[in-house]
């Protein structure tokens, strides 16, 4: 879908976010990017997304370029309309891109339905909890029907129960959805658990360190399985060699 290729970004003022970046990105993929603060992980994400521009290397799309709406953004804050209802929250992207509000509906309740909120259409953000909030934010970037989503940590702030179900939940979105996700996390717990692919990445300057591929089958019970310990043993050593 995308290769970055020898990716720089260098800040006004001299700080290098990034040296030297390589990845590739392929249909229907889950990657996480794993890496302490300052890493770089957010400034990968936006050159990705488009909304900033390497200072070196190239991003290059396969095929044609991504269209409004090919791309959805997950930030860890919700960033919802507080007096507007689940369902217009979800509705905006489509009515900034002209869709009425009746050929919108169908596609808006199906997004709130694939995060499991259907019966919360025109609950607004304050008579919803943290978790049912970033549930109608995931649905708002999945309403365009991406295909590529774009995660800058988005359960970061959630208590670890419903992080573990929404992390669970996210599984079955990308699974239905189709759509390759790129997600970014300081917890190596939440990248084994997710990803088909981890990305470590070190700072000052921030860099790509190493990649790991999953040999597991992600299910919500894979936290269980001794699979999944040996996994974040394997990512802590990697990580702590990479960072020494
Ligand atoms: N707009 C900017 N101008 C100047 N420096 C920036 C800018 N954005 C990021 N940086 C710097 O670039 C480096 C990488 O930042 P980035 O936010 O990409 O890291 P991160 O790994 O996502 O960190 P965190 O996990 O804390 O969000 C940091 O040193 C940061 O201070």
């Amino acid at each position: 879908m995308l290769t970055v290729s020898n990716v720089g970004r260098i800040f006004p003022g001299g700080v290098e976010a990034l040296r030297d970046t390589s990845l590739r990105l392929d249909e229907s993929d889950f990657i996480a990017l794993l890496g302490p603060s300052g890493c770089g992980k957010s400034t990968l994400l936006r050159l990705i997304a488009g909304l900033d521009q390497p200072t070196s290397g190239r991003m290059l799309w396969d095929g044609r370029p991504p269209a409004p709406g090919d791309i959805g953004f997950v930030f860890q804050d919700a960033t919802l309309l507080p007096w507007s209802t689940a369902e217009d929250n979800v509705f905006l992207p489509l009515r900034l891109r002209g869709v009425s509000r009746s050929e919108a509906m169908p596609m808006v309740h199906a997004a709130l339905h694939r995060v499991g909120l259907t019966g919360f259409e025109t609950a607004r953000p304050r008579a919803l909890s943290g978790g049912m909030r970033m549930r109608v934010s995931i649905a708002r970037a999945l309403v365009t029907r991406p295909r590529l989503l774009l995660m800058d940590e988005p359960f970061a702030a959630l208590d670890e129960f419903t992080r573990h179900k929404l992390q669970a939940d996210l599984l079955d979105v990308w699974r239905e959805a189709g759509c390759t996700v790129v997600f970014v996390t300081h917890s190596i717990y939440e990248a084994a658990f997710l990803a088909r692919r981890v990305v470590l990445m070190t700072p000052r300057p921030g860099k790509i360190a190493r990649e790991m591929t999953s040999a597991l089958q992600p299910a919500a019970e894979t936290r269980l399985d001794p699979a999944y310990a040996a996994f974040v043993a394997e990512i802590s050593r990697a990580m702590q060699a990479a960072l020494a």
